[in-house]
């Protein structure tokens, strides 16, 4: 909502929008949240800023965010400037040892820089740090699966180990944490690994126990049967996306996989969420309606029509 829509209401309105948040305030009270920042919503300046202030917000009204970030276009158009060929397997980069050079160089030394920046424009809030830092991951060489085979993709790992300590130490003094997702490969610690930003920000969130996982993308949320508009679901359980994740395809594969291993592993609620929506995080967590997809544990109490994971756009209406 624009300043000038907002000052177009009246006062009451002005109320009734502040004490939709006042439940979310109370139930997320220093509640730590993993927030994924995948590169394709990264889309414009704005929106960038507009993620930054909902990250200082959050922090501000006493919740702890921890920003994981990922950055797959901007490797790429990196890549590409140096000529350097890359592709995807499984939603996966295929990753050659002059491709991880740049992998590293673009998400720790540029998409990260970048964001910490545009935080602690508010304030000396966010603090960088590298999956290598204060040995926060460590990884294993995966493959990826494609076609029910696996296909080897290089150096991309698999987080195996997580040593949360540094982040804590950076929320304890107030800090926003701002983590990039390349780690040393636990049988060889000189050399890095790849990691899925999705992956890796799961694994951070099951470490550190976080109250939510919040992944932003470039797409309403999770659809059942992709493309098609009317498959796009508001709530999953942890057994039901098991089913469904062989069907899966692209991006899709790794995102939903770590929303499932988050739950899987003692996070209460997953989220995938519009990042081409300005705000997407404050709405996601402060407003009744939330909006995206939500990975739960358990599946919901039996409805009248629970065998329809998708919006009924007909009870929207109150039909
Ligand atoms: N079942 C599906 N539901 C939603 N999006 C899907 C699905 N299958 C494939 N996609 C694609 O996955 C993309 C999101 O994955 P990805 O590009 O890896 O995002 P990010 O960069 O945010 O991690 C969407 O833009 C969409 O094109
Ligand atoms: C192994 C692998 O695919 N790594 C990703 C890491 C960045 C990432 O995950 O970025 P998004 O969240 O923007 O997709 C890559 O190289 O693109």
């Amino acid at each position: 909502m624009s300043s000038d829509v907002v000052n177009g209401l009246l006062p009451e309105q002005k109320a009734e929008v502040l004490l939709e948040a006042l439940p979310w305030l109370q139930e997320f009270a220093g509640a730590l949240v993993v927030v994924k920042y995948g590169g394709n919503a990264m889309i414009d300046d704005e929106l960038k800023a507009a993620f930054a202030q909902d990250m200082v917000f959050l922090r501000q009204v006493g919740l702890r965010p921890v920003v994981v970030h990922g950055g797959g276009p901007q490797i790429n158009a990196m890549l590409e400037r140096l000529g350097i060929h890359s592709e995807f397997r499984g939603g996966l980069r295929v990753t050659t040892p002059e491709a991880m050079d740049v992998v590293r160089m673009v998400l720790t030394g540029q998409v990260s820089r970048e964001l910490v920046g545009l935080i602690n424009a508010h304030g000396p809030h966010a603090v960088g740090m590298s999956g290598e830092d204060a040995g926060l991951f460590r990884a294993a060489r995966r493959h990826a699966v494609v076609d029910g085979e696996p296909v080897d993709v290089g150096l991309v790992g698999d987080v195996v180990q997580v040593d949360p300590g540094a982040v804590r130490d950076l929320l304890d003094a107030g800090r926003i944490p701002v983590v990039s997702t390349v780690a040393p490969d636990v049988d060889d610690p000189t050399q890095v690994l790849n990691i899925n930003a999705d992956t890796a920000a799961s694994a951070l969130a099951v470490a550190l126990g976080a109250s939510k996982l919040i992944m932003l993308t470039d797409v309403e949320g999770l659809y059942t049967s992709w493309p098609d508009k009317d498959s796009l679901v508001e709530e999953i359980s942890a057994p039901q996306l098991a089913a469904l994740l062989p069907s899966l395809t692209s991006g899709m594969v790794p995102k939903m996989e770590a929303c499932l291993r988050a739950v899987q592993g003692g996070v209460p609620r997953a989220t995938v969420i519009d990042g081409r929506q300005p705000h997407s995080v404050l709405l996601e967590v402060f407003t009744t309606r939330g909006n995206g997809t939500m990975v739960v544990p358990a599946p919901a109490p039996a409805t009248t029509d629970d065998t329809n994971l998708s919006k009924d756009p007909s009870k929207e209406d109150g039909a």
